[in-house]
């Protein structure tokens, strides 16, 4: 059963008349990865802002478990239900890898032990107890982004995007990360959609979408599975 549903979903943006998202239809499910590639400006983010809940999709519907996403609470959808990873990371450079994640937890209004819990998210994705006492920026980028899916799903979110994940890493750390995020989807049953330019990394999705003149069309499906 899908997790995550788009129907029929267009978006021009206010003051402009150009459609940047034409009909888009897509059903996201749970334990799966999900590509999408699309030149500059064939509207990824666009459609990145809407799944996450930071616009609204006023043509169409967007459905998260069968609620619509425009109607819901959307401090609750995006606080709780959906986590977001960054090509810069994006995380507070001047605090350490624990207690950027910490934060992020006390911020959703995690309860219990959140250190303990902290570190052990951290340590489910490579990060050891000695890396998470250092500041970020004293971390390698792979290290880094190490910390930035911990965050992302340090309030146990059904949906996990990233926004060109491993743009700045090298290869090997690519398939790192890669990896980190497939254990995501096939060991925690979440769903995890990541837009990317990085044909290594869409050859590893299990379904592999396109976006092209605002258009999303299915390209292919993993081998593998
Ligand atoms: N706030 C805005 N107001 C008006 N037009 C916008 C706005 N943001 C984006 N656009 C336009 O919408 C289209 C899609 O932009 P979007 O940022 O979604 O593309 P993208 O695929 O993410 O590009 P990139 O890979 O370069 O980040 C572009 O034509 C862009 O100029």
């Amino acid at each position: 059963m899908s997790v995550l549903e788009l129907n029929d979903v267009c978006y021009t943006y206010a003051g402009t008349t150009k459609q940047v998202l034409r009909n888009i239809h897509i059903a996201f499910e749970n334990g799966k990865v999900y590509g999408i590639m699309g030149k500059s400006g064939a509207g990824k983010s666009t459609l990145l802002s809407l799944i996450s809940g930071l616009d609204i999709c006023r043509e169409g519907r967007i459905t998260f478990q069968g609620q619509d996403v425009a109607t819901c609470n959307r401090d609750d959808y995006r606080a709780r239900k959906i986590g977001v990873i960054f090509q810069g990371y994006n995380l507070l450079t001047n605090a350490t890898a624990l207690e950027n994640i910490e934060l992020a937890m006390q911020i959703s209004g995690c309860k219990g032990n959140i250190k303990s819990r902290a570190l052990e998210l951290l340590a489910s994705v490579g990060v050891t107890k000695e890396m998470a006492k250092r500041k970020v920026l004293k971390l390698s980028g792979g290290e880094q982004q190490r910390v930035g899916i911990a965050r992302a799903i340090s309030h146990d979110p059904d949906v996990v995007i990233a926004d060109e994940p491993t743009g700045n890493l090298d290869h090997e750390t690519q398939d790192v990360i890669m990896n980190e995020l497939k254990k995501l989807a096939h060991e925690q049953k979440k769903c995890v959609i990541i837009v990317t330019h990085a044909r290594k990394v869409a050859s590893d999705v299990d379904e592999l979408w396109g976006l092209n003149g605002g258009k999303l069309s299915f390209i292919k499906h993993q081998n593998k599975m």
